[in-house]
């Protein structure tokens, strides 16, 4: 007789409630795929009074221990999100001898070290591939289908809830207000959409990211971190007229002097960079390697399906090791401990637009600010844009320390002719 697989579900929200859909509605080709039937037997909730049509067959609990002492489950899939008590549950779970499954970016790229441990020690897997990018495919590919090549980049547009609303602003010139609540209201945004916008979200992303590409634990305390709700309208606006779009991308490169450089933060991209044309909810993790070169993995980044497409996938794996009694052959690969590098190490060419006096002389001082500061100018353009008795200054950096672009902000601050530091975004120069 085939063998059925229990699982214990924590979580029936936006992906949890996918989880449910897609392993109903591929259940025949899921169970000839996997050579055993793969069956959700009880579900974690907080509220069991909640009316959910789609558990109406399924046994729903609010008490873990209910998952936790059950012997015939195998696989706990963790969808409830946050740190605790999820961290806490999944450490149980294991300790119970139970395979975990999560999409929990927060706990693996804070506690990624401790879970890894808990799994080698209890020999049981631990996946996570819905943690970075939804549905699409970048855990596995990073711990196994590039594993021949050294990563030296990895550059991703990981928060679907921002590219959403950039991608709007950009095209249809909406306000950041409404295309928040139209990204909530999609189920694209966290519980708390702060940790969107603020880039904190792709900040987890990219710890994980970077410590798979990178070997060598990167935790979220590691990344440098700025999101979008500083970007205007009239960023956008240059950003188009320079040729460039603006996006917020997780980057992560080695360098020879300084380390593992991680970082999360708005950028001009160039518009025929790949990352450029990724847009909504779309997500996109760019690697290069020093054997495929450079690779590309698009997909949707968030949402009920596209997340609980990777959900039940690791669930397959899961399942295949149970059926071959063989668990935990990508285990942890951060084998090294490299530094990371400094925030003010890190180097980029910077967008700098100032409000300045519109009178004669002004672009000197300009000039002369960022050449003492050893800041050295690609281009510079003045516009009077909507401004009266004012002007801006738009100027484009070479590539330098953010040590010297702070030092260049300082001198120009204390400008008798600078009335306004409007924006500083880094720029993207390679164009892909
Ligand atoms: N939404 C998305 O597109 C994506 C989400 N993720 C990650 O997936 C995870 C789940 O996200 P999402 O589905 O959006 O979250 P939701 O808020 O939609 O759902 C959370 C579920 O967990 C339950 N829950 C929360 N806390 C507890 C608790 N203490 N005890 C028992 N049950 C609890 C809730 O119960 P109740 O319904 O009773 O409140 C709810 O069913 C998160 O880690 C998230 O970061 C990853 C990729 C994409
Ligand atoms: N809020 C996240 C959801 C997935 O992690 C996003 O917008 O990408
Ligand atoms: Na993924």
């Amino acid at each position: 007789m085939q063998k059925v697989i229990k699982i214990g579900l924590l979580g029936a929200g936006t992906v949890g409630s996918g989880v449910v859909k897609v392993l109903e509605m591929n259940r025949q080709q899921i169970t000839e795929r996997v050579g055993a039937e793969l069956m959700i037997k009880k579900v974690l909730v907080r509220d069991c009074s909640k009316v959910r049509p789609f558990l109406a067959n399924y046994q729903v609990t609010d008490k873990i221990e209910d998952i936790l002492n059950d012997d015939e489950i195998e696989i706990v899939v963790e969808l409830m999100g946050g740190l605790n008590p999820a961290k806490d549950y999944m450490l149980r779970a294991m300790e119970a001898g139970k395979n975990v499954v999560t999409a929990n970016k927060d706990v693996v790229a804070q506690f990624g070290k401790e879970m890894f441990a808990k799994a080698e020690e209890k020999d049981v897997d631990f996946l996570f591939e819905a943690s970075v990018g939804g549905g699409i495919p970048i855990i596995t590919p990073l711990k196994q289908c590039l594993t021949a090549n050294q990563v030296t980049e990895i550059m991703g547009i990981v928060n679907g809830t921002t590219n959403y609303m950039l991608t709007k602003m950009t095209e249809c010139g909406s306000d950041y207000e409404s295309v928040l609540k139209e990204a909530q209201e999609k189920g694209y945004a966290e519980a708390n959409p702060s940790a969107d916008v603020d880039g904190l979200d792709a900040a987890r992303k990219a710890a994980i990211l970077a410590s798979l590409a990178f070997n060598t634990r990167v935790e979220l305390k590691d990344v440098s971190v700025e999101g979008i709700t500083k970007i205007t309208p009239d960023d956008i606006e240059y950003a188009k007229n320079l040729g460039y779009v603006i996006k917020l991308l997780a980057v992560g490169k080695e360098t020879q002097e300084n380390g593992v450089d991680v970082r999360v933060h708005p950028v001009f991209l160039p518009k025929e960079h790949p990352l450029a044309a990724v847009n909504g909810v779309f997500n996109a993790i760019f690697v290069k390697g020093n054997a495929i070169g450079d690779a590309m993995f698009y997909g949707q980044g968030a949402g009920s399906l596209p997340t609980a497409s990777a959900v039940v996938a690791d669930v397959i794996e899961v399942s295949r090791d149970i059926l071959h009694d063989n668990f935990g052959r990508v285990r942890c690969t951060c084998y090294e401990e490299k530094p990371i590098c400094p925030l003010e190490k890190t180097k980029s060419s910077y967008y700098v637009r100032l409000l300045v006096d519109d009178k004669p002389g002004v672009l000197g001082y300009v000039a002369t600010a960022f050449g003492n500061a050893g800041v050295s100018l690609e281009s510079v353009i003045q516009t009077h844009r909507n401004i009266v008795d004012h002007a801006e200054i738009v100027a484009i950096s070479h590539r330098v320390e953010h040590a010297q672009i702070e030092a260049a902000l300082a001198a120009l601050k204390a400008l008798p002719v600078v009335d306004e530091i409007r924006s500083v975004i880094r720029v993207e120069q390679e164009r892909g």
